[in-house]
């Protein structure tokens, strides 16, 4: 069977009347199979909205080959947008509007039949507000309208461009069911997301672009082997003393409220020796593996040698490790 979405070769330069022209895609390459979760990450201004937008017929390529469900697009677009939901820019409505009103008329306009209009809004949870005006809902309950606009049609392949953006957790979990559901049903799902935590629990696999071009893809498990950066979790009492000790020797340490990460190692035993001569029993140690820290490394934007970073949503120490002088232990000698 052909592969849900594939791009090739794309190149999207945006002319500019008074500057430069801006490369935006630079020979983009992507593949989503069938029935996967797929994450599309990027950092900011990397290209995942011009890629998008470029798929969905908004924006002309210069050049590329792209397919959506075995069709080439844009030529085969007409035929097969019934079989797509999208939301690629935040849609804008009309705030006088039921949720139920919108999505009738969209229904309408697309051609669905009434009864989608009820599933969808059960779908996303939003069943019990449906008759209130959309100006009284939340940006989280915009966000669900959304969805539920582009799950109308029962599409084949859903593409999300930030779909937890406004959610609250509560809200963000519920969007990851949602979404979980829809792909059990076979339905495959392309999401760009900046909440790589999120990415990492509901995605099969992922695209990661940097600057217009592919720098990473495949299963999420194998992208985060490929890029294992010896980053281990240690939980010890008082663990903002223990992180002073390894920061003194040596280590790139990051303090969270009820544990220490320690980046960059070769072997883990070096903790334990390092706060064992100290007197610190090491309660955790354990690998791991963060999207973000593949992230970060295949994007060019991750921590420099020596540098403390906050971890998590866990805040910055209220007095700062200090930034070990002189070179870091080496991956090689921390063992
Ligand atoms: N209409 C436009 N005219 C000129 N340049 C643009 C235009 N839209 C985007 N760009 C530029 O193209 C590049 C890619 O932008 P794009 O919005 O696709 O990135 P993105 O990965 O979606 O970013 P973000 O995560 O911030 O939404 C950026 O350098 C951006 O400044």
């Amino acid at each position: 069977m052909t592969a849900a979405l594939e791009i090739s070769g794309l190149v999207k330069t945006y002319q500019s009347l008074f500057g430069k022209p801006r490369v935006a895609l630079d020979k983009l390459d992507m593949v989503v199979e069938r029935g996967e979760i797929h994450g599309f990450l990027g950092p900011n201004g990397s290209g995942k909205s011009t890629a998008l937008k470029t798929l969905l017929g908004l924006l002309r390529p210069d050049a590329g080959h792209m397919s959506i469900l075995g069709e080439t697009v844009p030529r085969a677009l007409p035929r097969v947008a019934p079989r797509v939901g999208a939301i690629v820019e935040a849609p804008a409505f009309f705030g006088n509007f039921s949720g139920y009103k919108t999505l009738s008329i969209l229904a309408k306009a697309g051609g669905v039949p009434k009864d989608r209009i009820g599933i969808v809004l059960d779908q996303v949870g939003l069943a019990s507000r449906a008759e209130d005006e959309i100006k009284s809902y939340s940006l989280g309950m915009r966000q669900r309208l959304a969805v539920a606009s582009a799950l109308l049609k029962d599409p084949e392949l859903l593409i999300l461009d930030e779909p937890n953006n406004g959610l609250d957790p509560a809200g963000i979990r519920e969007m990851r069911d949602l979404l979980r559901e829809q792909a059990e049903r076979g339905m495959t799902i392309v999401i760009s997301s900046h909440i790589l935590a999120e990415i990492q629990q509901i995605c099969d696999s992922v695209t990661i672009i940097s600057r217009g071009r592919r720098v990473g893809a495949g299963p999420v498990a194998q992208v985060l082997a490929a890029n294992d950066q010896g980053t281990y979790r240690v939980r010890v009492d008082n663990h903002r003393e223990a992180a002073h000790i390894l920061s003194e020797a040596g280590a790139q340490v990051t303090l969270a409220a009820d544990h220490i990460i320690v980046h960059d190692l070769a072997d883990p035993a070096w903790i334990s020796r390092a706060l064992g001569v100290n007197d610190f029993w090491v309660r955790e140690l354990s690998p791991v593996a963060q999207l973000e820290d593949a992230f970060l490394n295949l994007t060019g934007g991750g921590p420099r040698r020596g540098q403390l970073r906050p971890v998590d949503n866990s805040e910055w120490p209220a007095d700062p490790l200090p930034v070990p002088q002189g070179d870091v232990i080496e991956q090689g000698h921390a063992s």
